[in-house]
């Protein structure tokens, strides 16, 4: 049978009353919402309570790159915000990597790598050094991770096709910078549509703005819900 292909709403709001408001209007309860900087630095677990007694899955979007050890307690600590989904960067290397799977070990938390930001472009490449390109980049991280134990992968529609065409293993396709129409002044660089991000190999799409800035969220997530399955 064809596995379902999820929705993820960023819910890159600024405060709790934002949030909530948001959340309480909304219908549709199968959906993914993800929490990021914004909402958890300030909020801690009243906003992730919130989203999970609202019956959501819960996508902690901390994006963790730090030395193995400390990578290990936030993961850990992770845990009992009763996240579903932990986001968690491949660029951080094999060892903190090898710890954070430690830490979730028996636990039903999925461990995201992050691996070239969708608001990158090549001119990131010459930043960083790298001597080869997103797309071989994001190859190269994303093997490293699933081969360590990572659940899933986000990276950009750009290279989920060949990430998902070159790991045998089962992992999570998760990808944002996902666009229904163009954003003027957007951060986003790599983006795709949709049905393109699908039907590339993503698992789970990532949306944020098109939906919380939408007039009516309700039927921007009935239209995009529609274009995935
Ligand atoms: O490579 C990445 C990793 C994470 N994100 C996050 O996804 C959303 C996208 O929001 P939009 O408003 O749809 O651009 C946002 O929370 C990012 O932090 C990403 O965009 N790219």
């Amino acid at each position: 049978m064809k596995k379902k292909k999820r929705l993820a709403v960023a819910l890159d709001f600024t405060t709790i009353e934002e949030a909530e408001k948001f959340l309480y209007n909304i219908e549709d309860k199968d959906i993914i919402i993800k929490i990021g900087y914004s909402l958890f630095i300030k909020y801690g677990t009243d906003i992730t309570d919130f989203v999970k007694n609202r019956g959501f899955d819960l996508f902690l979007d901390l994006k963790l790159h730090d030395i193995p050890n400390t990578v290990y307690n936030g993961v850990k600590a992770a845990l009992y915000t009763g996240a579903d989904y932990l986001t968690i960067h491949t660029l951080g290397g094999i060892k903190m990597l090898e710890k954070a799977v430690e830490a979730k070990k028996d636990s039903d938390l999925k461990l995201l790598g992050v691996t070239i930001l969708t608001s990158h472009d090549e001119k990131y490449l010459d930043y960083i050094g790298s001597k080869y390109s997103i797309k071989e980049l994001a190859l190269k991280l994303s093997k490293n991770a699933v081969n360590i134990g990572i659940d899933g992968i986000v990276c950009s529609a750009e290279e989920v096709k060949q990430i998902k065409e070159d790991i045998k293993k089962e992992f999570i396709a998760v990808v944002p910078g996902i666009r229904t129409e163009k954003i003027e002044g957007d951060d986003q660089k790599r983006v795709l549509t949709p049905e393109e991000a699908i039907n590339l190999g993503a698992d789970i799409i990532v949306v944020g703005r098109p939906i919380i800035k939408a007039k009516d969220p309700n039927k921007k997530i009935k239209e995009i819900k529609e274009r995935i399955n």
